[in-house]
């Protein structure tokens, strides 16, 4: 299923917007922002913009929860028990009010210590998330037909290009970080050696949110007296088995991302330099992965693997996941570059289609049932193609049956519909009135080949009818379609169905749209016949030493007269 990424505009609530130092270039709509000087004008357009004032319960439920309101408290528990995967992304320049909004106001982190958070209007979107999800979760285990349902968590940054996992307990203890690796070999990127945490309740996710804060790489910028040095990533996921055996894994992500500073405008030195090189070096590689997945070009390179961040996060970019972007922005004067340079990513970034499917992974003996299942109904379509006389590959049909032997860890679903489709193409084409025709000219074929078998008695080309049972021209009723002549054919002698030439015709009319379309047909169909009985006396009258030159040389004359027939 193709799934836009949702890009909701975000307004920073600032002290000079308070003082109206707005710049004047930006006319903000509601669905558009327009910059205007008197050099150029840009028109960005989104679903969602929000104004500064807008209350972090609004950007939760906007982001979160679906449209639908009686929908939203079971979101998550329908998304879990069908497995899908979601990301929330905050993207913006630093102190744009990324962090603020993932998590909510500063003291968020000493109130969980001190056993006193509670979700308050500044909470951000992780908190109430957690409630959601943990509601979902207990919800989840009430279900009778499910085995085991698990829900872990995992929390880690990317800083200068290297990922820690900010859960590892030794870091306090040693200071040397390691830094984890990415395995792409299974389906989606994954870390190697990243702690995962089972977690119950709330609290048990907040502590490990305020355990990971402690680890991670936090510095004074010249806007931000507490800016993230790092990216950083927090991933919830519900493994849910049911008594069947098979395994359905949700997963979802909340990324803060590191701001954006411009260089030339840093006072950074040093090791913040550095830190702010990587950073941006990594927003680079990101913005050109959403500029390749939005140029929407079939096989257009996108270059996951420039950065760490964007292999990480492959999935949700043009992957399997419902992603949205959060794009933190000002209007401050102050701002204005910056604040074009994230409306101009986020641009770009609502026209990425994810491809959004169900993570689920089938029970041996599952996938073993539907096998046979899958093998059965393919000998089956072989057997329809064959009584229908349509060519087909034999190496295609056997490298299905391979490949279905080999690839048990195939999502099965896809396999299914690919082979659903198949079928479906397979019957949609049997049926079609083209391939019908086609039957007929195959069994007139064999018809053909059975007459010029059988010795010639004085037989002239016109003297010939289409079908006749004068000429010994039935034709097996196993061949048409029962449904085209609507009349039962007399069993023969030997039980065998044949179609008299009244039903031929009746067959051909129903299956030829114009009197013309069915008069062309038969016309192309009768001088082929023509022509391979006079090719046949031809041959027979050669071996009888009795060759007639001028029959063969009238055969495109006389094609008219076949018409008759009709
Ligand atoms: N909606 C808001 N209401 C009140 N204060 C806010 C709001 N948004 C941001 N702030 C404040 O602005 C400052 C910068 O915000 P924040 O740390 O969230 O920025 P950031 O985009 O994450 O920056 P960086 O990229 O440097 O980490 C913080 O002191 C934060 O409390």
């Amino acid at each position: 299923m193709d799934n836009q990424i949702k890009v909701v505009i975000l307004q920073k609530k600032s002290l000079q917007i308070f003082l109206n130092l707005k710049s004047p270039n930006w006319i903000i709509e509601e669905e558009a922002i327009t910059y205007k000087n008197i050099k150029q004008q840009e028109i960005f357009e989104f679903d969602v913009i929000m104004p500064p004032i807008t209350l972090q319960e609004e950007i939760f439920q906007s982001i979160m929860l679906p449209k639908i309101s009686f929908l939203q408290f079971c979101l998550f528990i329908i998304l879990s028990l069908q497995g899908y995967n979601s990301a929330v992304f905050a993207y913006g320049a630093t102190s744009s009010g990324k962090t603020y909004t993932i998590l909510g106001p500063e003291s968020t982190i000493e109130q969980i210590l001190n056993n006193k958070f509670n979700i308050d209007q500044s909470s951000g979107i992780l908190p109430r998330s957690f409630y959601q999800i943990v509601d979902g979760y207990q919800q989840i285990k009430q279900q009778a037909s499910l085995q085991q349902v698990t829900l872990k968590a995992n929390y880690v940054e990317i800083y200068n290009e290297q990922i820690y996992d900010l859960l590892n307990q030794q870091y306090k203890t040693n200071n040397q970080k390691l830094d984890l690796k990415i395995s792409t070999i299974a389906d989606g990127p994954k870390l190697i050696g990243v702690r995962e945490v089972q977690v119950e309740s709330v609290n048990d996710l907040m502590e490990l949110i305020a355990f990971g804060s402690y680890n991670r790489a936090i510095g004074a910028t010249q806007f931000n007296s507490r800016s993230s040095r790092s990216h950083v990533i927090f991933t919830i996921e519900l493994l849910v088995e049911w008594k069947d055996k098979s395994l359905r894994t949700s997963k979802i992500q909340f990324i803060d991302l590191a701001g954006s500073e411009r260089l030339a405008k840093t006072v950074a030195k040093g090791q913040m330099l550095e830190e702010t090189k990587k950073i941006n070096q990594s927003l680079h590689c990101l913005g050109h992965c959403i500029m390749a997945l939005s140029s929407r070009k079939t096989n257009k390179h996108v270059p996951y693997r420039d950065s760490k961040l964007t292999l990480l996060l492959k999935e949700c970019l043009g992957g399997n996941s419902n992603t949205s972007f959060i794009c933190a922005v000002s209007a401050a004067l102050e701002h204005e570059e910056k604040t074009i340079q994230t409306l101009k990513f986020a641009q770009r970034a609502k026209l990425i289609l994810n491809k959004v499917k169900i993570n689920i992974k089938l029970s041996y003996e599952q996938i073993e049932k539907q096998m046979t299942m899958l093998k059965q109904e393919l000998s089956m379509m072989e057997k329809i193609l064959t009584m229908n006389g349509i060519k087909y590959d034999k190496q295609i049909f056997k490298e299905q049956n391979f490949q279905l032997q080999i690839d048990q860890t195939m999502n099965i679903e896809e396999l299914t519909g690919d082979y659903r489709k198949a079928k479906r193409r397979s019957l949609q084409t049997s049926n079609s009135k083209s391939d019908i025709k086609e039957q007929f000219s195959y069994r007139f074929q064999q018809y053909l080949d059975s007459e010029n078998s059988k010795p010639q008695q004085n037989s002239s080309p016109n003297s010939k009818r289409i079908g006749s049972r004068q000429s010994g021209g039935n034709l097996r009723k196993q061949s048409l379609p029962c449904s085209l002549d609507g009349s039962e054919a007399e069993p023969d002698e030997n039980g065998e169905h044949y179609l008299n030439e009244a039903q031929l015709i009746q067959a051909l009319k129903s299956i030829s749209e114009t009197p013309r379309e069915l008069s062309q047909f038969v016309n192309g169909r009768a001088s082929q016949i023509k022509f391979h009985t006079q090719e046949s006396q031809y041959q027979s009258s050669t071996t009888n030493q009795t060759t007639n030159t001028e029959q063969l040389k009238d055969m495109p004359k006389k094609r008219d007269s076949c018409c008759q027939v009709f």
